[in-house]
């Protein structure tokens, strides 16, 4: 690339990340004269489609300004290091470090020895920690070796569904992708689409799938089993990690025209998505399918926070093996969350198929998932790209369902889908997209219908 090239480059990207931060600037000024009528709860806060635009722009605009500007052998260093981050996050969440800080003076902080010793972890250990989340912008060093949150450890106070979601990524995940390099670099194993020939199988030492290793228990020494942790925190985090990443899904979909429709929430783990769109839109009516062990948790999840909806059957639980028909039929919605990136496509298709006999001619299929796009650009766009100079799909701001897409290869062989092959998978079905919408945020939902 010249010089000039670069120099248009930069300038482009700079002049991108000016206007944006205009966008930004207003909309917290806009808050700041609503905020005496109304108050802004950070967990559930959804951005307009222009701050949501401009805050893409500006992640998007620091990717550019990164490549332009750094040292590239600095910067490749830094990458090839940043899973300490990683568990430097896992580590303060495990340890309720947010908690603890939330407990303490919030201007003065709290030292590294008195929060070392709450916690159980030496002083200058858990300083190094945190000092390396500060240096990311997450906590915050008030003053030397004292500690206190920030705008951003503040959202896991209390949190145990944020928490929750953290941990498991932290846990089996992690483990299995160290294997996930030499599971590629296998002349046998890369060639495999099994959910059963993949890093997490290699790493956990297992020949079953991940929710079935997941519901083994662990033998102690004295004989007696325990569950395993990830059981029981998993459904609690694919919650948390809803309302983190996809609480857009409940406005950017016309919910409100489908009345007093039935949602089976197929593969619903405990409900947490349908527990939610629940308490906006009080017509709806709810069917959760899961696997028995994952409805138990769902019972307890439904009786603590909407226990009426359980009594009066507005909500009900079904055990369900969706490779099997689908029970309820003629329903106005098949939902499913985070499902079909769980499997090779070969199963999608299954998946799908086991639906399809059941759906009237009002039924269809919600899925939310990401919707990965690419960094060029093409001249078939189905979604309208990031603005130049930034990468097609603004680039840093899709470097989540990128590491989510990598996180579905390592445990299932799975993957993330973009729009060609949300339609691939539809037309193997029977089925058509009918259309991808766009949400704020990063899942969206595919609407398939009956192909004929
Ligand atoms: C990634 S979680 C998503 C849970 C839920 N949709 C949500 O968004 O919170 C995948 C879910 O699929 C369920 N699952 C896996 N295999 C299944 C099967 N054969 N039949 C029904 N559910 C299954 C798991 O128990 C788990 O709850």
């Amino acid at each position: 690339m010249s010089i000039k090239d670069r120099a248009t480059r930069l300038r482009a990207a700079i002049t991108l990340l000016t206007e944006a931060s205009e966008i930004v600037i207003q909309h917290w000024e806009d808050e700041e004269r609503d905020s005496s009528t109304k108050e802004v709860d950070r967990n559930f806060f959804i951005p307009s489609y222009e701050l949501f635009n401009a805050r893409r722009t500006i992640q998007g605009a620091m990717g550019v300004c990164a490549e332009l500007v750094l040292d590239p052998r600095a910067r490749l260093m830094e990458m090839a290091a940043v899973y300490y981050e990683a568990r430097a996050l896992h580590i303060a969440a495990e340890a309720r470090v947010a908690d603890v800080l939330d407990s303490g003076d919030h201007e003065k902080g709290m030292s590294a020895d008195d929060l070392g010793r709450r916690i159980g972890i030496k002083e200058h250990k858990i300083a190094r920690v945190l000092r390396t989340l500060c240096s990311a912008h997450v906590f915050q060093e008030v003053s030397y070796n004292h500690f206190a949150n920030n705008v951003v450890s503040q959202v896991l106070v209390a949190n145990d569904p944020l928490r929750a979601g953290i941990l498991v990524m932290g846990w089996a995940n992690y483990t299995a992708s160290t294997k996930l390099p030499e599971t590629l670099l296998d002349p046998v194993k890369t060639q495999s689409e099994s959910a059963l020939q993949t890093a997490f199988q290699a790493a956990h030492g297992t020949q079953v799938g991940y929710f079935e290793w997941m519901e083994e228990p662990i033998k102690r020494n004295d004989g007696s089993t325990q569950p395993k942790r990830e059981l029981a925190t998993f459904g609690l985090a694919m919650w948390g990690s809803g309302r983190a990443m996809g609480w857009p899904l409940y406005y950017d979909y016309p919910w409100q025209n489908l009345g007093s429709a039935t949602v089976v929430d197929v593969g619903g783990g405990v409900g947490g998505f349908s527990l939610e769109l629940s308490k906006i839109h009080s017509n709806l009516k709810f069917v959760i399918e899961d696997r028995p062990a994952v409805l138990k948790q769902a019972e307890t999840v439904w009786n603590q926070q909407a226990p009426a909806a359980l009594q009066i059957g507005r909500t009900k639980l079904l055990p369900h093996d969706f490779f099997t028909d689908q029970p309820v039929k003629n329903a106005e919605v098949y939902h499913m969350r985070y499902i079909m990136h769980d499997w090779p496509d070969e199963d999608c298709v299954k998946i799908l198929q086991a639906i399809r006999p059941a759906m009237g001619p009002n039924s269809r299929i919600l899925i939310s998932d990401a919707v990965m796009i690419p960094t060029c650009r093409s001249s078939t766009e189905t979604v309208t790209p990031a603005p130049y100079p930034l990468p097609a799909n603004y680039g840093f701001a899709h470097r989540f369902q990128n590491m989510r897409d990598l996180n579905m290869l390592t445990l299932f062989n799975g993957r993330e889908r973009g729009p060609d092959e949300w339609k691939e998978l539809a037309r193997k079905a029977g089925l058509r997209v009918e259309k991808i919408w766009e949400c704020r945020g990063y899942v969206w939902i595919t609407e398939m219908r009956k192909g004929d």
